[in-house]
């Protein structure tokens, strides 16, 4: 078998899947979370890695950046491999004020100021929202392993460099947490497929107060987050 954008053979991803931006990160995720990781489809170097969490199959496998890469991905896996849930393990640019670097976002609703959320029912503005089991699961992984964390809804962006401050103090004012580029799109698809996603992020800047991780931070703060996605992605 095989799809226009991933390589894998029948069997070769699991039903659950955690899925980053960066094809680096799903290797490091594969090779620092699973047992016996394998490398099973790499088209257009988006890599996606199987192996056993806690002795359960799972996939990491990357989306590329924004709503369209990750729309493809989530169709592919839903509709063709058998995937079940999709939890995306993203980095993300708080927007509250109260939101600090390297803590973990679980969006239990994404805004979008995407062209694809107006496609999806002409005339309504889709509500774009996890499975209630999967945020119900994340937030109590993150309780029993002491992670601090924050849930609310994320703002899911068309534009990484944007200069329109009024969009982000309007999201500020209605309690969003932060900003990324896909969960909106997921969990669409999701929806559509009828199938089950959640983002949990980590905050890697904040975009008001002009904060960052070093670049090769942004890259090795995810095992909190990871942790939280793997758990939710098993429970139930
Ligand atoms: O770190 P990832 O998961 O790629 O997520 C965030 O980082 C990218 C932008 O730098 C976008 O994809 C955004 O959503
Ligand atoms: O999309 C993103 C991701 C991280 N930080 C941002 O500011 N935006």
């Amino acid at each position: 078998m095989g799809t226009p954008h991933i390589s894998a053979a029948d069997g070769d991803i699991a039903p659950v899947v955690l899925m980053p931006g960066d094809p680096r990160r799903a290797r490091r995720i594969a090779h620092a979370f699973f047992d016996e990781p394998r490398l099973v489809t790499e088209v257009r170097g988006i890599e996606g890695w199987t192996g056993t969490f806690e002795g359960r199959p799972m996939t990491a496998m990357a989306s590329g950046m924004g709503m369209p890469s990750i729309s493809i991905y989530a169709t592919e896996l839903f509709r063709f491999y058998g995937v079940q849930r999709i939890i995306r393990v993203g980095t993300a640019g708080g927007i509250a004020d109260e939101a600090q670097l390297g803590e973990v976002v679980i969006a239990s609703a994404a805004h979008t100021d995407s062209s694809m959320a107006a496609l999806r029912i002409p005339g309504v503005h889709f509500s774009h929202a996890p499975a209630f089991g999967l945020l119900a699961a994340a937030v109590t992984a993150a309780q029993e392993a002491g992670i601090t964390h924050r849930v609310g809804p994320i703002f899911s962006s068309d534009t990484f460099y944007s200069d329109r401050q009024d969009v982000t103090a309007g999201l500020a004012a209605h309690g969003t947490l932060a900003v990324e580029m896909e969960a909106a799109a997921l969990y669409g698809v999701a929806a559509a497929e009828g199938k089950e996603a959640l983002t949990v992020a980590t905050i890697t800047d904040h975009i008001i107060r002009h904060e960052a991780m070093s670049a090769d931070e942004r890259e090795t703060r995810f095992e909190p987050m990871v942790r939280i996605a793997a758990r939710a992605l098993l429970a139930g």
